[in-house]
């Protein structure tokens, strides 16, 4: 079945993109010349060992990084400076500790859109915390929440400014297997519901197919698109049966057999 962003425009476009860090007078190459197409709505998951420039990928979407070699376009411009149209999941929460959650949701839009107004911003943190089911918890401190609830605070605190496109750096990592799925599962029906696209960065070859339409697998460092697959099981998924189908398990092995040797090569582990 074709996925229903093939269709769509493009979204992002990594070009010939590379990436040089210069630390203390060492050359460190994160990235070899990557070409990578992004659709709109394409949900699309990358998998590689650590240190193989997966969150640099990101930073370069955000404007936090600009490559040091091709390009990265975001709707056919090139990205420069800070790109506001992503909201950004980053692999900590950094949740402000002395702000209830519902604060801590808010504050994204008294940051940047001012003219938003009080009334106005509670009403929208109400349907955040409902959304992504924090009800009963809203004037908990971080604190006082579990992991679980924590990155439901982080997620809400980015889809408040309704950015169009997600960038999301391993946010369920720390979950334990189960919780994963349950956010597995509310991520896939909230970024449907909202047309939106995103890039997922995860080491969890499970998680990439299970709510990747699309998954790219990367080789260690300086990373490289090692294989890129389709995944072409119908949405929505059930993220708590899925994996006992034959389509994830043929997918599993494939991409296993791509990512083993990088992992076990894997300069950074
Ligand atoms: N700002 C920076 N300055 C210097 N080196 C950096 C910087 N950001 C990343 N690197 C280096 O670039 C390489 C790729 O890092 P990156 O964080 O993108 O990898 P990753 O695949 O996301 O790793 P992980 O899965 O462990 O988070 C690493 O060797 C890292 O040390």
């Amino acid at each position: 079945m074709e996925p229903v962003s093939a269709a769509l425009p493009e979204k992002i476009n990594f070009s010939g993109v590379g990436k040089t860090f210069f630390v203390r007078g060492t050359e460190v190459q994160a990235l070899q010349p990557i070409d990578l197409a992004v659709r709109a709505r394409e949900f699309v998951a990358l998998v590689g060992p650590s240190g193989c420039g997966k969150s640099t990928l990101l930073n370069l979407v955000a404007g936090l990084l600009q490559p040091s070699e091709g390009s990265v376009t975001y709707d056919g411009k090139p990205v420069q400076g800070l790109n506001f149209r992503v909201g950004y999941m980053t692999q900590k929460d950094t949740l402000l500790p002395w702000r209830s959650a519902a604060d801590n949701i808010g504050v994204s839009l008294e940051l940047h859109c001012r003219s938003v107004s009080k009334a106005e911003r509670a009403e929208r943190i109400a349907a955040m915390v409902d959304l992504v089911g924090l009800s009963g918890f809203e004037n908990h401190f971080p604190g006082e929440l579990s992991g679980g609830m924590r990155k439901r605070v982080a997620l809400a605190r980015t889809l408040i400014y309704e950015p169009e496109t997600l960038l999301m750096d391993e946010p369920f990592g720390a979950l334990d297997a189960q919780l994963k799925l349950v956010m597995q599962d509310q991520l896939q029906r909230i970024t449907q519901d909202r047309k939106m696209t995103v890039l997922f960065v995860t080491h969890d070859l499970g998680e990439a197919i299970a709510i990747g339409d699309r998954v790219v697998v990367f080789s260690g460092r300086p990373g490289r698109i090692r294989a890129i697959r389709d995944v072409t099981l119908p949405r929505p998924r059930d993220v708590f049966r899925m994996r006992f189908s034959e389509e994830f398990s043929r997918l599993h092995e494939e991409l296993w057999d791509e990512l083993k040797d990088e992992v076990v090569k894997g300069t950074d582990i």
